[in-house]
């Protein structure tokens, strides 16, 4: 190894200076020839100075005497150089061994599995619900964007008309607009007067407007109003009037569901059917999708509504077809807002039985950053949007059964599946004896197509929120999904067959789990309803494979993870921060 100067030429001059150290040097001969095939060049270490780069290597080629002059000459700057230290750093050049530099490997960018692997799983966890970075982009930059352009409103520009609603969140009005330039398209308008949550609610309209404006009223504005005569604050906030009925009001009128087909499926156009269960199940099957699509998109961005009920369910004149409103109790599970795991702010007629969407061992929100970072973790720990799954079950259930439409029927069929520990089958079993028309109604409409209705009502309407169908997953039950005139297809069948066998499998279970209360022990005298409950909702034990237990371990990981640190936030955001936080007690906890 010899330490020199090493310059190689090319027909278009110097092209590289730099002190190497020649591994394998060409020779440079006195006829201005390089006479070795191979040239091997170790520029110096890190921070490395020299001056251009690509080295003419390998490759007999002719210095020209001009090259050799140069040569000299550059010899001179070359010191001069390095001696005050002027130099372009190794990371823009391309420092170490040199070997035919056209055969090297790129330094550049360069795709590996790994790199792959790990950049499909970052993708993976920054888009999975309740979407992390769109999170960001939404809040960050469509947000602040929107503010900009927005036009801003007075409660002089509106005129309040009849009252429309008074709830316990505020007062709604219908209302016009006085400073008709404030808008492009005009039309009535819809005030609420919100006295609590106002500001949230506004949030809230707001999220949905950027990411899924279809799925809900059509929202314009908030504003604070601290000019109120009452002398207290009142959030202003200002929806497009979508129309008259809500699916509470259609589903008072006698005629209901054949009151809904015209508005959604336009005049005249269920006439080719006579009036009767299969027409009946075309309107609510309509009905139902448009309104789990509405929820589809509110869960995939993070919002659980926690009110879903026919008050609360709109028919948009505009776009012939249901809206969700009031978001006042909605909680955004993206960054946490409005999430307040112990609160109780639901209607107990539609509400689920677990009452609330997220693990009351679930601390409160973290930060609104650490929230949305986390926030894939705990959507996937709690599942919250089933939450609504079940609401919306209530009211599949009342539009197939006329005898539940009043509150009086609802609040007697919640008593009855309380009793019957949440088992639909059961419940059935009950009604179906009593030999009634609207139940004979009901049951004839759910068991059309095999009883794929009926399958998707006890999907939706489970005690446990875990085993209850998401909205996309629904939408997607072979209760939508026909082959045209032909009803189910092959694998629909197939489908509805395994979905019905597993659950024989869980009947099993049941059945067992009955005999053993039955009997009883001499001592005890039986389980406990508490005790019955757990066994009954726990999974039937299957035979694990290494697969199936490697998986429940990683869940159960992942899970102790998500929980140690959401705890941890919570003290720091309590202000604990000054106590010394047991990382190690939370997590054998
Ligand atoms: N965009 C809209 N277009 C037409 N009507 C609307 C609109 N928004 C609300 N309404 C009407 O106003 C009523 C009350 O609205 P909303 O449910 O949002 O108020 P609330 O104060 O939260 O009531 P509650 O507490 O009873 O749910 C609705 O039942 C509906 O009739």
């Amino acid at each position: 190894m010899v330490m020199e100067t090493a310059m190689a030429c090319t027909s278009g001059g110097v092209v590289a200076l730099a002190d190497v150290t020649v591994v394998r040097a060409a020779q440079l001969t006195s006829r201005g020839r390089f006479t070795g095939q191979k040239l091997v060049v170790r520029w110096p270490g890190a921070g490395g100075k020299g001056l251009g780069v690509g080295v003419g290597v390998g490759v007999r080629r002719k210095a020209s005497v001009g090259c050799r002059a140069s040569f000299e000459l550059v010899e001179h700057l070359h010191g001069l150089v390095l001696g005050v230290g002027v130099g372009l750093p190794c990371t823009v050049m391309e420092c170490g061994d040199v070997v035919y530099r056209s055969t090297l490997p790129r330094q550049g960018f360069q795709i590996t599995t790994p790199g792959v692997a790990l950049t499909v799983l970052i993708v993976t966890y920054l888009w999975a619900t309740p979407g992390v970075a769109p999170g960001f982009w939404d809040m960050f930059v469509l947000a602040p964007l929107e503010n900009l352009f927005r036009p801003r409103f007075r409660k002089e520009d509106l005129s309040l008309g009849k009252k429309l609603g008074e709830g316990a969140f505020g007062t709604v009005y219908k209302a016009s607009l006085t400073n008709k330039q404030l808008l492009k398209k005009d039309g009535p308008l819809v005030v609420k007067k919100a006295n609590e949550y106002g500001a949230v609610e506004a949030w809230m309209n707001e999220r949905v407007r950027r990411a899924c404006r279809k799925s809900c009223a059509d929202f314009v504005h908030g504003f604070l109003d601290d000019t109120s005569s009452k002398g207290k604050e009142e959030f202003w906030l200002l929806w497009r009037y979508e129309g008259k009925a809500t699916l509470a009001d259609l589903m008072a009128n006698k005629d209901f569901p054949y009151n809904v087909e015209e508005l959604i499926l336009g005049p005249g156009k269920g006439d080719d059917l006579p009036r009767g269960p299969e027409r009946q199940n075309r309107i609510l099957r309509t009905i139902l999708r448009q309104i789990l699509s509405a929820l589809a998109q509110l869960h995939s961005t993070g919002i659980v509504h926690r009110d879903v009920k026919p008050q609360n369910i709109i028919y948009s004149e505009d776009t012939k077809s249901f809206k969700i409103i009031d978001l006042g109790a909605a909680a955004d599970l993206r960054v946490g807002i409005n999430y307040i795991p112990k609160e109780f702010l639901l209607d107990p007629r539609y509400s689920a039985p677990e009452q609330y969407i997220m693990s009351t061992q679930t601390p409160s929100a973290p930060p609104p950053i650490i929230a949305a970072a986390l926030s894939p973790v705990l959507w996937q720990m709690n599942l919250p949007d089933r939450f609504d799954i079940y609401s919306l079950g209530l009211i599949f259930l009342q539009m197939a059964f006329p005898n539940l439409r009043n509150d009086s029927g609802l609040i007697s069929f919640n008593r009855q599946l309380k009793r019957r520990d949440y088992d639909m089958v059961q419940w059935r079993n009950l009604v179906e004896a009593k030999q009634s028309q609207d139940i004979r109604q009901g049951f004839e409409i759910l068991d059309m197509d095999g009883g794929v209705g009926w399958e998707l009502l006890k999907d939706m309407v489970r005690f446990k929120g875990r085993k209850r169908i998401s909205a996309n997953a629904a939408l997607a039950h072979p209760y939508f999904v026909r082959a045209g005139l032909f009803g189910l297809s092959g694998m629909q069948k197939l489908r509805l067959s395994l979905m019905r066998s597993s659950e024989q499998e869980n009947e099993g279970v049941d059945w067992v789990t009955s005999l053993m209360a039955k009997s009883g022990t001499e001592s005890v005298g039986g389980f406990t309803e508490a005790q019955l409950q757990n066994m009954r909702e726990k999974e039937p034990r299957r035979k694990g494979s290494i697969q199936r237990n490697a998986m429940a371990q990683a869940l159960k990981l992942q899970r102790k993870a998500a929980q140690t640190i959401a705890a941890t936030v919570d003290d720091i955001q309590k202000g604990e921060v000054g106590k010394r936080v047991n990382w190690w007690n939370r997590w054998q906890n």
